[in-house]
């Protein structure tokens, strides 16, 4: 798990740890570790190839102490023998970090010469984003916005110090111009802001300096599970097991006019470990799941769910309509005290019925963007734009845990750290795979899983069968179609198995 904290929480811990140290040491080690890894970058021959010496840097320098480590590291590779020159940027410099840089032939011009920055900018192999760290707030002044878009154009490696300027550190929020960085090099523990998009889109590959902070840092405020937790979660089979003991989800899903929900919701379902799969519509989607998905047990429904037998969970919505029959059997689903996994048209029936949502029994919801803005009177937009502080409220005020998805799926259950997907690819955003991660999903339900891990594991799992059906083998993205997320599926189990 990579475990993130908000910048309150950094900084009382830092100030904790800070008591028992000499002055400076906080900023040295986290120089030092920001250091090592440009000189690797510069070294690796994938990235610029020419090794730390005579290779030119510059350093996009703050007034706070972001500002100061660039200055410190600086200094560190100009010892190495590295060119290194600092845009001076802020109203104020780190004297120490100038200083350091000076003494060891470092070089420094105020951004206010905006040729001699711009030439620095153009002739550099590395950019070292000093700019802001975790004491940013709002949008990128000048002249930080204008040296962030010229280092974006600029085709040298940029590497951000702590966290690229202009994304909040906290929420992953970002207004107007931001630093786009290869690498962010972040201290002592990871930003929420560097894992949700749209701050996360602007980190790159994420490094992570132990400056010491561990002992001192409270529960965290996201987390972001890896491939080993999402496999200590999954349910194996084992010899004793039978279709009933691995979990018999059922899927309620489709209607006359929407058919391909349901067959793919079947399909995730399948692909995800159930025991059994038993599907609950009308004559047509029942006869086209039947056809695609022999394994599933089906069953024509009217307005009941009685002859259905029984479940261990549910999906419900998945082309359902927004009917009255719809929200007659998805309150009966929701009536009853098994897990139960709403999207879709379920999602936009509960946003008129938001108290269907008093019960007990585990209840997972899986909104984009637009169908949480539907269930918290607000707009997509806005979902967009701040996503945690929207996921987190929606599992406050909605009596469960809530899966958003899009570009960084965030997943919130009250009084837990938001869960974040690591995984996905935008190739994603295509018609019907929503309804596969939806049957998957609820399947990891009926095996067991409690509600944010099934959320974390099938949104993990979805992410990694999309980006193993759009790009198999490394050489280049397709276009997929929901369907072969379906195909995907075993594939990405596999990975988790090796
Ligand atoms: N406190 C500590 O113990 C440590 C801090 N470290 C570094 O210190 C950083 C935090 O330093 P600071 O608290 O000095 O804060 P920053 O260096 O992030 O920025 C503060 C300065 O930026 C200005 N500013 C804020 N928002 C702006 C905007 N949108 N546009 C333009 N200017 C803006 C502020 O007026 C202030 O002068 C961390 O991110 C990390 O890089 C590390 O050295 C590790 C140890
Ligand atoms: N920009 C994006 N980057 C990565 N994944 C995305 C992006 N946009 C959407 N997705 C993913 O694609 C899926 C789309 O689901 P959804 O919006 O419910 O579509 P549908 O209802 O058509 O199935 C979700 O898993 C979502 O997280
Ligand atoms: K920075």
């Amino acid at each position: 798990m990579r475990y993130a904290h908000e910048v309150d929480k950094v900084r009382t811990a830092e100030r904790a740890l800070m008591a028992r140290l000499p002055e400076g040491t906080l900023m040295r080690r986290a120089a030092a570790g920001l250091a090592a890894v440009c000189a690797r970058l510069l070294s690796s021959g994938r990235e610029v190839g020419l090794g730390v010496y005579g290779a030119p840097i510059v350093l996009l320098v703050g007034s706070g102490d972001n500002g100061g480590d660039a200055l410190y590291a600086g200094a560190g590779l100009a010892r190495r023998g590295a060119r290194v020159t600092a845009i001076l940027a802020g109203a104020k410099t780190h004297e120490g970090g100038l200083a350091a840089l000076r003494a060891v032939g470092g070089r420094a011009v105020p951004a206010t010469d905006e040729a001699g920055a711009a030439a620095e900018i153009d002739r550099a192999d590395l950019i070292v984003d000093g700019m802001l760290g975790i004491g940013g707030r709002g949008g990128l002044r000048e002249p930080y916005a204008s040296l962030a878009v010229r280092a974006a154009d600029s085709g040298a490696v940029v590497v951000a110090c702590d966290l690229p300027s202009g994304i909040d550190a906290s929420t992953g929020q970002v207004d107007g111009p931001a630093v786009q960085a290869d690498v962010t090099v972040t201290f002592g523990t990871y930003k929420p802001g560097l894992l949700v998009d749209p701050g996360a889109r602007h980190a790159g590959v994420v490094e992570l300096v132990d400056i010491g902070l561990g002992p001192y840092l409270p529960d965290p405020d996201v987390c972001a599970p890896r491939g080993d937790d999402v496999a200590a979660w999954l349910p194996r089979p084992t010899h004793e097991s039978d279709k009933y003991r691995r979990g018999v989800v059922g899927v309620l899903a489709g209607g006359e006019a929407f058919t391909g929900a349901a067959v793919l919701a079947v399909g995730g379902a399948v692909h995800g470990g159930a025991g059994m799969v038993r599907f609950a519509s009308s004559e047509h989607p029942v006869e086209l799941v039947r056809q695609r998905w022999p394994e599933a047990v089906t069953t024509v429904i009217g307005d009941s769910l009685d002859q259905v037998g029984r479940v261990q969970a549910w999906v419900a919505g998945p082309g359902l309509g927004t009917d009255e029959r719809a929200e007659a059997l998805l309150a009966q689903v929701l009536a009853t005290d098994l897990p139960v996994l709403v999207d879709a048209d379920g999602l936009t029936i509960l946003s008129r019925r938001r108290d269907l949502l008093w019960r007990t029994p585990p209840t997972l919801l899986t909104p984009h963007a637009g169908e949480l803005a539907r269930l918290l009177g607000t707009d997509a937009a806005e979902v967009e734009a701040r996503r945690l502080e929207h996921v987190r409220r929606a599992a406050e005020e909605l009596n469960a845990t809530v899966l958003l998805k899009g570009s960084t799926t965030v997943i919130a259950e009250a009084e837990r750290p938001v869960r974040v997907n690591p995984t996905g690819t935008p190739w994603l955003a295509t018609a019907g795979t929503g309804d596969v991660l939806s049957g998957l999903t609820g399947t990891l339900l009926a095996g067991g899983l409690p509600a944010i891990d099934a959320a974390a594991a099938g949104a993990y799992l979805h992410g990694l069968a999309g980006r193993l059906s759009a790009d198999p083998n490394g050489a280049g993205a397709a276009p997929i179609s929901a369907y072969d997320v379906v195909d995907a599926l075993p594939a990405a189990f596999r990975t988790l198995s090796a």
